[in-house]
């Protein structure tokens, strides 16, 4: 039996699979999940890409950060497109690629005000859901609210986590190490505990697997996620 069909017949090929992962910043979610919904021949999304589309409409269009109701209104109103397959993110706004535009730190610095903007957290939460189950349901999505909020009926919820220390480490390599300490711990850190004032991703639900990934490199840290799916879905 060939690898991939070991993984077919393991993970419940043709039953809904819905895996949610949240968890901090540079926990590795966005990586660990692609990486997990390609061994799963399931779909990705990538939530935060959704807001920082949105946070990308807003700058490019002169919309104030500032102003709840004007955010909430551009979220509602904007033409937004998320591919879902794991081999390749587009992110699209009003058909323009904004795919790599969205990772600038003009918009991270940024994105926290639309975060916890509640209407438009309301808006993209339900674009999310819809694009769950557009998917067919078998999907792994993630984000900071996807395990409490986004899809608290998924069949695998799975907080990610790492230490502090960790995730800046990884930041600080992920972007080159032109970094310095203040600016890492900014980026990491601050903007957590901005968007902390709306949702908890820091500690699981009732429910919800942990993984730490404070000691596992990146295979490792598959590994264990993969093993948590195997487990809950037996
Ligand atoms: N277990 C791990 N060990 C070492 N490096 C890792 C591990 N997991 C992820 N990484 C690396 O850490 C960096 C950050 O990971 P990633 O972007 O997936 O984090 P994230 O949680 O999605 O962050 P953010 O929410 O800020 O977008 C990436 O370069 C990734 O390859
Ligand atoms: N479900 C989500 C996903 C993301 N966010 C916020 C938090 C981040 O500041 C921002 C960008 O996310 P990233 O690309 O860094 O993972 O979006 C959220 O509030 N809820």
């Amino acid at each position: 039996m060939s690898v991939a069909e070991t993984d077919m017949t393991t993970f419940r090929w043709g039953k809904p699979l819905v895996v949610a992962i949240d968890g901090p910043s540079g926990s590795g979610k966005s990586s660990v999940s692609r990486e997990t919904a390609r061994r799963l021949k399931a779909a990705y999304l990538d939530t935060g890409a959704m807001y920082r589309a949105v946070t990308w409409h807003c700058l490019a269009t002169g919309v104030d950060l500032e102003d709840a109701a004007a955010v909430e209104n551009a979220c509602e109103e904007v033409d937004l497109g998320i591919s879902t397959n794991p081999d390749r993110q587009q992110v699209a706004v009003g058909g323009r690629d904004v795919t790599e535009a969205i990772r600038e730190p003009e918009i991270s610095k940024s994105v926290s005000a639309v975060a916890t903007t509640l209407g438009a957290r309301a808006e993209l939460i339900r674009r999310q859901k819809q694009i769950i189950a557009d998917s067919g349901r078998r999907i792994v999505a993630e984000g900071r609210d996807i395990t409490t909020v986004v899809a608290p009926d998924a069949e695998v919820r799975i907080l990610l986590t790492a230490s502090e220390e960790s995730r800046l480490r990884r930041r600080g390599l992920q972007l080159g190490g032109t970094q310095s300490a203040e600016a890492l711990q900014e980026q990491v850190l601050a903007r957590d505990a901005k968007d902390s004032a709306v949702v908890n991703f820091h500690e699981a639900a009732d429910g919800v697997f942990t993984v730490d990934s404070s000691d596992l490199d990146f295979d490792e840290t598959v590994d264990a996620v993969l093993a948590v799916i195997r487990r809950a879905t037996r």
